[in-house]
């Protein structure tokens, strides 16, 4: 079994600066804000550290801290907040290449855009950001007319597919270009701007920020976005096996009582997203509702962010603190953050909420049918199946019960692939009090 490494407790804690704020989602965490200094007592994690502030003590994430008086440059993994090498060396190999292309729901869903707009297609030039090994733009020249498609793609995987290309007879249409979509030169605008960017919860990833910088740089005025829409959904659910399984086993097993693991377990198994979870849609305890709307149009990459404060390192000093919280909510951006009101259809167990998104792609032809790509319980499986937000505790819902409350989902200011879902709720029920609660999922720093 491999064993995270665990670093031995040093004797005397370390001093570290918060780089941004946290806000603790259990009793266990230690919440601060930017420039907090912090003791580091143990570093139990690579994820998680024992630390202290103004004598009080808990978890923290590692991630937002760094050793006080490290200048910025100094920590060689900040060097790359968006982990390159690892990323694109990931799709530098066939494994999540294969993934995707046997996701059959997926890849018919833009075949099926390709299909449905051949006729505009003709003559039009195309970009396809992201292309992997190239099967929307081969898809393009096969089925559809385009005078060019620029296949981009930023990882090894583009020699590949150059000789993917010519193997299908596609390269009269298809060029490749390996690199980053946001700093290539392209020979032209374009017409259409076709991708496959979408992460786990939508943005998990942030892919997206290449495609709305390619959009400002390369589609051309009218040009069209594939996908033109985007939206987060959530619904609050039962997660009855997968309570059972990480939290119930441990009452009884084997005749002995292994209670006492159970704060481990939560703070285990709860404390992030569980990814590709398979939702029953009978675990629905109501229907889900869109609670984050992109319009790729119109959203831009600073509608991303939902900041903490004014600049993530540092805050000018002339600024009162009143101006400062002043301009603070002026930041909070709209995209990323979403309200909810869910009735309970049924009685049962709320373990969380489960989210999904769902894309779409409009006509190129005036009035012409929507295509639709849907990752939700209700849909064919795609790869991404659902994400699953366990609370730390069950609470019993009745129908009738309205659980209210916003969901917010916070960018990393230093791992730019990464985010936090903070959930606020609040249970209103006529057979119970009400209730609230709220708790920040780290995905995955
Ligand atoms: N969640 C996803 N749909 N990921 C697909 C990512 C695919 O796009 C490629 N890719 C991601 N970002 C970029 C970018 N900025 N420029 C070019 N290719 C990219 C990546 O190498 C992989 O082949």
């Amino acid at each position: 079994m491999q064993t995270e490494k665990v670093e031995e407790e040093d004797d005397a804690p370390e001093e570290y600066v918060a780089l941004c704020d946290f806000t603790a989602s259990g009793s266990e965490q230690l919440s601060f804000i930017t420039g907090d200094k912090l003791l580091v007592h143990n570093k139990s994690s690579a994820d998680w550290w024992w630390a202290e502030l103004q004598g009080v003590i808990g978890y923290v994430p590692a991630s937002y801290l760094r050793l006080d008086g490290a200048e910025e440059g100094d920590d060689a993994s900040l060097e790359d907040p968006w982990q390159d090498d690892e990323y694109f060396g990931s799709y530098g190999t066939l494994r999540l290449h294969l993934e995707m292309l046997s996701d059959r729901s997926r890849t018919e869903t833009y075949r099926q855009v390709i299909v449905s707009n051949s006729a505009s297609l003709r003559d039009k030039v195309v970009m396809d950001l992201g292309c992997g090994t190239g099967i929307i733009s081969m898809f393009c020249a096969q089925l559809a007319k385009p005078s060019m498609v620029y296949a981009v793609e930023a990882s090894s995987m583009a020699e590949h597919t150059r000789q993917l290309v010519k193997q299908n007879g596609c390269e009269e249409v298809v060029t490749v270009l390996q690199g980053r979509a946001e700093e290539l030169e392209l020979p032209e605008q374009v017409d259409i701007l076709v991708s496959e960017w979408m992460g786990n919860c939508l943005l998990f990833e942030f892919m997206v920020e290449s495609v709305l910088l390619a959009r400002d740089r390369w589609l051309r005025d009218g040009g069209v976005m594939w996908p033109s829409s985007a939206a987060l959904a959530l619904v609050p659910c039962q997660a009855d096996s997968y309570y059972t399984e990480t939290m119930a086993f441990w009452e009884r097993p084997y005749g002995l009582d292994f209670t006492p693991l159970q704060p481990l377990a939560q703070q285990e198994f709860f404390t992030k997203p569980k990814f590709s979870h398979l939702i029953d849609p009978e675990d629905c305890l109501c229907a889900p509702c869109d609670v984050i709307c992109l319009n790729m149009y119109t959203v831009q990459v600073r509608d991303l962010e939902v900041s903490n404060g004014l600049l993530y390192y540092k805050r000018p000093q002339f600024l009162s603190v009143y101006l400062l919280i002043l301009m603070e909510h002026s930041f909070i951006s709209q995209e990323m953050t979403g309200e909810f009101q869910f009735c309970v259809e049924k009685p049962g167990i709320f373990h969380g909420f489960t989210a999904w998104f769902t894309v779409q792609f409009e006509s190129l032809e005036m009035g012409g049918a929507t295509v639709e790509l849907n990752t939700g319980p209700n849909s064919d499986p795609t790869h991404w199946k659902q994400t699953l937000f366990m609370l730390d505790r069950p609470i019993q819902v009745y129908a009738g019960d309205s659980i209210h409350g916003n969901i917010v989902l916070r960018r990393n200011p230093v791992w730019r692939r990464h985010m936090t879902v903070a959930l606020h709720w609040t249970i209103n029920s006529n057979t119970d009090d009400s209730q609230a609660g709220t708790k920040s999922f780290p995905m995955w720093r």
